[in-house]
Order: structure tokens, then C-alpha cells, then sequence
């Protein structure tokens, strides 16, 4: 498949336009390329070449000096300017990930070339050597290591600019900091302080979620499943890394499992409101300016949390899909790309009756073609946790269980200053609980308001937030953090601290001790939001919120350090397990009051899983096929 060597740093799938400079630096020429393949290489002198190729005459240029434009990586987008030739390359629509890669992999093998000794023109010409391209290797270990011997001893000579004045991200595009995930902006100032570079440092796929993403590159409508924490969020966020941006929408039914991948609600996306009118009067939603362009645009269409997402709506939207792109295709040809565990929250149902799975709606098997499950659990590590939570999660609570959870209500989890954080089954406890606790503290209220872009988009943006317009802190504070900060110092999403105290200055930032051992200070950041029309909104907060009770809707989806669970007035299947597989350790977790019976897996869910299983076989054929030709691609090159 065209993705067969995807990751590995030597090709592009994206747009392309390559601009002819005049001296002012302005574009006089212009060849756009909407389907591209660009290739990094080498020819027969082992010199870096980008190739572009659109199916017909491929062209060449020889990578010597340049200087790269990085600031909208994550959208897809990069410029290449080529010095001497006076040429730029205009990169767009690209799989993030893909061009991450690749421009660490141009930067860090320009860089060791440079070490080499240069090849006159009468060099060349004596080793008579025919014209060869061949694509570039691998970024390895060796690579990044010349790379960093060569920017140290530049350094040590102060000669860093020498070799390193083509090399940097242009000023002209307002670039303030260096982007956190590639290492393209050396300062020029203070060479010394340029980070050292190393290899692109993504957390490996397993096998299982490989094949998904294999399976999903190879363009089918793909649902995956698998218990709590087996890792399905994190690979949706690599799938849609994976994906070109410009028609790839990632979506959750929720707005808190949609701030973890990095989207925006299904209903949003939508753009129906609730989704409750009359299917005509939908299409007509749809077809508004700001939304008909989510429709038409969209070739892959990414849900998490499916299984909050009730069948009449998946009717519904697969409907419009067909109407409003004029499409007999399943969903309209919209590749889906669907997960979550039907065995955790269903459907809110409006009224008595119970909601109605997606996987019970008319289109669900027309639409999915491929099948997968995930098993390796990755939140928790414990065997026998994630045992107890396996049965847990279908509904086979045992007197051994039973005896360990009603044992756990004698957990003394508090470290520190850092209480449990409760997790309650109604919303109406949650905020009780929070403002309650927050006002026997003593001590004055610091209030942090919220910096929006576009304050007429409050609601939308609310909506979407996992940060409220205005944050009250006091000391004494039990509070969540909200974003991953640093991932190896334990600064991750979901992570619990106190509030010890204020900076001082106008500001006031509050200095946070969490479980991890770490303490910071925080400081306002920026969640970017989809909203109509590829509008984006922004909101700046601290990325706290108070943690002494959240409800267990809205734990959906995070990994949790502390939690004391009262499951007394739990209403739904899968609420109990939901809230009980969020923590990473049984010593980390609290049942206040464990009654078996609060235990529930719905029986449709369950049958339903029976029968994926059963067509088990189909589904692993179908990996097989994949994997399968995967390697022969490999092997052909
Ligand atoms: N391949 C991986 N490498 C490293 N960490 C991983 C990997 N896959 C998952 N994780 C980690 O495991 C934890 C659980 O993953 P994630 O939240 O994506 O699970 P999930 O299946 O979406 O769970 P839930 O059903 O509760 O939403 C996260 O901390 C995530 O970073
Ligand atoms: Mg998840």
C-alpha cells in the first residue's frame, strides 16, 4: 500500500506547490501538485535530494541550503526554501506524524552530510558516477550522534552559524517558542543553549494497535474495541496523526473524551443540535454555511467514545452523509474510524425507555467492514487488578472481588496533602461537593479568569473546555491537572495535587505539589478549538480544575491516581466499572460502600461481543491480510 513505509521518514503523501522566487523573495512562478508524493533520497554522491513526484516527471533538488518553515507542522503544513536555487516547496495536507518525521529525518541527516568533506564540481566529474536515487535511510542512533558532535563543536568555536544559518526556523512567521516536538529552531542568539537533537521520540504502537492503524491506512471503516485502558484513545490520537488533516475530522461523543484526542464533539461536527429533529430537517442543519463544509470535506470521520453515540443518531448521520454528499456509499464514502467499549457508559437515555446501542442501528453492519479488538491493558499493571476489573466489566463479581473491593473502603490513600478525588454518579454532587470543600478552606479565593479568542463562542467553547471560564484556588485547593504537561515527570492529564500557595506578583500563579513528587508552578495554557467552518477558537486557563469530586460521566476516559468510589446510587450498566477502571492501582482506590449488585453488563452488549468473537476468525483473516501485505511491500522495495 502507498502507506507500506509510513514512519519511516523518506516520503510524503500531501499537497505541494513549488514557487519560483524572484531577489525580493516573492513568487513568480507557481506549479501546484495536488496529489504528491514527496521522497527524501540520495543520488550518487550520497548528496540529500527531495524529489517530488505527481505520477508523471518527478523533480529534483539538491538539499544543500535551505531554511525551513515548521510553526504549522501539526496541521500538516511546512515550507521548504531552497537558498540557492531561489525555490520553495509549499508542504500541505500532510499526515502530521508523517511530516514530523520526515523533517526530523532531512534535518538530522543534512546535518551529519555536513560533516563530510564537499565534493568539488571536478570531484564529480573524475568518479564519473551514473545519476542513481535511492531513498534515504532510517534516522538512527549514529546519525543523531554526528549531528550533535557537529553542533557542539560549532559551538565550542562559536562558529554555529556558519553551518547553521540556513538551517532555522524564519522569524518572518512570528515563531515565539520553539515547537515542543521537533527541534528545527536553534536559537541564534545563544547557541549554546540549542537543545540536543534526538531521534523522534513516539511511544511504540503494540502489535494489536499497529494492525489497527495498518488497517485503517489501508482505508476501511474500522471499529475497534477493548476494555478500559487497553490504549484505544492513544491510538485514535496516532490515527489521526496518520491522516491527511485537511479531511480528517476527530470526533467523541463527549466533549471530555473529545479534548483527549484532540477534537471536538460528534454533534458539533454535525452540526444538528441535538440531533432530535425530524431526519428532513437535519439534512437542512447541515447543509448551513458554517457546517456544510464538515460534510462535504470529510473523508474520514473519527468517533471515540462510541458507545455514548445511540443508534437512531448513527442512522441518522449516515443518512445525511448520503444525502448531502450526493452518495449511495455507506455514510456517503466517509471512512469511519470508530472505538470505545460498549461494556462501559451507554447512551443517555431521554425518558424511560433504555437507549438503543449504536451497534443495534439499521446501517451499523453495511457500514463497518473491519472488526478489531485491543487486549493488552496498559493503564493498570497489577495482573490481578486488571483480572478483577475484567470481571468487573462483564458483570462476573465473585466473593473473592467482593471481599477485596468492601476491603478497600480501609485504603488510606492520602499522601501528602492529596485527598481521594470522589467520583460521584450524579453531576449535582460534584459541583456541591467542590464549591462546598473549596469554602471551609481557609484562606482568601484567588479567581483565574479565562482568556478566550472569541468571547460571542463562550458556549461553544465551554462545551468543549476541560477548563472553566473562571478557576477559584485557594491553598489547601485539591486540584486535577488537565493537559500533559511532562509526561516523564508524571505531569500527565489526570494527575492529582494540592495547592500550596501563590506566586507572587500581579499574577498570583498557584504552586501545585502532586502525587507524582513533583511541584510547579502552573501557568495559563491554550486548548484550540474547532468551531464551524475551519474556524479555529482558543481559550487560555491555568490547566487545573478542582479535583475533590468528579462524576463519573465525565471520568470516562482518564487515568486517575486517587479515587474513593460510593456506588450506592449508580443507574447505569457499566457506571460501576467505568468509575472502577479509571484507577491505575487497587491501593490507589476506595469503595465506599461495594454492593455486588451494583455490578451490571448489559446483555445486548454482551451478546453482541459474543458474536464479534465468534467472527473472530474473519477478523483476524483480515488483520492477517493486512500484516500480510504490509511485508510484501517491504520486501518489493
Ligand atoms: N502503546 C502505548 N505505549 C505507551 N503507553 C500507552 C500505549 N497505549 C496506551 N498507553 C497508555 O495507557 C493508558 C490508557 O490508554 P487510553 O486512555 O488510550 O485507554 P482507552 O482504551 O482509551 O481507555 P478508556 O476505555 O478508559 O477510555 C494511557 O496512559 C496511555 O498513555
Ligand atoms: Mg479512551
Amino acid at each position: 500500500s502507498m502507506h507500506g513505509r509510513d514512519g519511516a521518514g523518506d516520503q510524503l503523501q500531501c499537497s505541494a506547490a513549488v514557487e519560483r522566487l524572484n531577489a525580493a523573495g516573492q513568487a513568480i512562478k507557481r506549479q501546484v501538485i495536488r496529489k504528491a508524493t514527496v521522497l527524501l533520497g540520495r543520488n550518487e554522491f550520497q548528496e540529500i535530494i527531495i524529489r517530488i513526484e505527481d505520477g508523471k516527471v518527478p523533480q529534483s533538488y539538491v538539499l544543500k541550503e535551505f531554511k525551513l518553515f515548521t510553526k504549522f507542522v501539526k496541521e500538516g503544513k511546512c515550507t521548504v526554501q531552497l537558498l540557492p536555487e531561489n525555490i520553495q516547496l509549499l508542504i500541505s495536507n500532510c499526515p502530521p506524524d508523517q511530516l514530523n518525521v520526515f523533517l526530523k529525518t532531512l534535518s538530522i541527516k543534512h546535518q551529519a552530510w555536513q560533516t563530510l568533506k564537499p565534493l568539488t564540481y571536478r570531484d564529480k566529474l573524475k568518479a564519473a558516477l551514473p545519476r542513481s536515487f535511492e531513498t534515504i535511510s532510517p534516522l538512527q542512533q549514529r546519525d543523531v550522534q554526528k549531528a550533535n558532535e557537529l553542533r557542539s563543536k560549532a559551538t565550542s568555536k562559536g562558529l554555529a552559524d556558519r553551518t547553521n544559518n540556513t538551517m532555522r526556523t524564519v522569524p518572518g512567521q512570528q515563531v515565539k517558542r520553539p515547537r515542543s516536538d521537533c527541534d528545527f529552531s536553534p536559537s541564534k542568539a545563544n547557541p549554546s543553549k540549542r537543545p540536543v537533537l534526538s531521534l523522534p521520540a513516539a511511544r511504540k504502537l503494540n502489535k494489536e494497535q499497529a494492525a489497527v492503524l495498518t488497517a485503517v491506512l489501508s482505508g476501511k471503516n474500522v471499529f475497534f474495541t477493548g476494555s478500559a485502558g487497553t490504549g484505544k484513545s492513544f491510538l485514535l490520537k496516532r490515527i489521526v496523526g496518520s491522516l491527511p488533516p485537511k479531511s480528517t475530522y476527530a470526533t467523541a461523543s463527549t466533549g471530555v473524551a473529545a479534548c483527549h484526542i484532540g477534537g471536538t464533539t460528534l454533534h458539533s461536527f454535525a452540526g444538528i443540535g441535538s440531533g432530535a429533529a425530524p431526519l428532513e430537517q437535519c439534512i437542512e442543519l447541515a447543509q448551513r454555511p458554517g457546517v456544510l463544509p464538515h460534510w462535504t470535506l470529510c473523508r474520514h470521520l473519527v468517533i471515540d467514545e462510541v458507545s455514548m453515540v445511540d443508534a437512531p443518531l448513527f442512522d441518522k448521520l449516515e443518512a445525511i452523509a448520503r444525502s448531502v454528499r450526493r452518495s449511495t456509499e455507506p455514510f456517503g464514502g466517509i471512512q469511519l474510524i470508530m472505538c470505545g467499549d460498549f461494556l462501559q457508559l451507554p447512551p443517555v437515555s431521554k425518558g424511560k425507555e433504555k437507549a438503543a446501542f449504536c451497534f443495534q442501528a439499521r446501517s451499523w453492519r453495511k457500514v463497518i467492514q473491519v472488526n478489531m479488538e485491543l487486549t493488552e491493558v496498559r493503564r493498570q499493571t497489577d495482573q490481578s487488578f486488571i483480572s478483577l476489573l475484567q470481571a468487573v466489566r462483564v458483570g462476573r463479581v465473585t466473593e473473592e472481588i467482593t471481599a477485596k473491593l468492601m476491603e478497600s473502603a480501609y485504603h488510606k490513600i492520602e499522601r501528602d496533602g492529596i485527598l481521594a478525588t470522589r467520583l460521584c454518579t450524579h453531576k449535582d454532587d460534584v459541583e456541591l461537593t467542590n464549591e462546598n470543600k473549596l469554602k471551609q478552606l481557609p484562606g482568601s479565593e484567588h479567581v483565574f479568569e479565562a482568556l478566550d479568542s472569541d468571547p460571542s463562542q463562550v458556549k461553544t467553547i465551554d462545551a468543549q473546555s476541560p477548563v472553566s471560564r473562571a478557576l477559584q484556588l485557594k491553598v489547601g485547593a485539591q486540584v486535577m491537572l488537565t493537559r500533559n504537561l511532562e509526561v516523564e515527570r508524571g505531569l500527565v492529564n489526570g494527575a492529582r495535587g494540592v495547592v500550596l500557595g501563590f506566586e507572587p506578583g500581579k499574577q498570583g500563579l498557584p504552586r501545585v505539589r502532586f502525587l507524582c513528587g513533583a511541584t510547579e508552578v502552573l501557568k495559563r495554557e491554550r486548548w484550540m478549538f474547532k468551531v464551524g467552518g475551519g474556524l479555529y477558537v482558543s481559550r487560555q486557563q491555568l490547566p487545573l480544575k478542582l479535583a475533590w469530586a468528579i462524576s463519573i460521566h465525565k471520568s470516562q476516559g482518564m487515568t486517575l491516581d486517587c479515587v474513593e468510589i460510593s456506588l450506592a446510587r449508580v443507574f447505569e450498566c457499566g457506571q460501576a466499572y467505568v468509575a472502577l477502571s479509571r484507577a491505575k492501582t487497587l491501593e490507589g482506590l476506595r469503595v465506599m460502600d461495594f454492593d455486588p449488585r451494583v455490578v451490571r453488563a448489559d446483555p445486548d452488549v454482551l451478546l453482541f461481543y459474543k458474536q464479534l468473537r465468534k467472527e473472530r476468525l474473519l477478523m483476524q483473516a483480515s488483520m492477517d491480510e493486512f500484516v500480510g501485505r504490509k511485508k510484501k511491500d517491504n520486501h518489493l522495495r
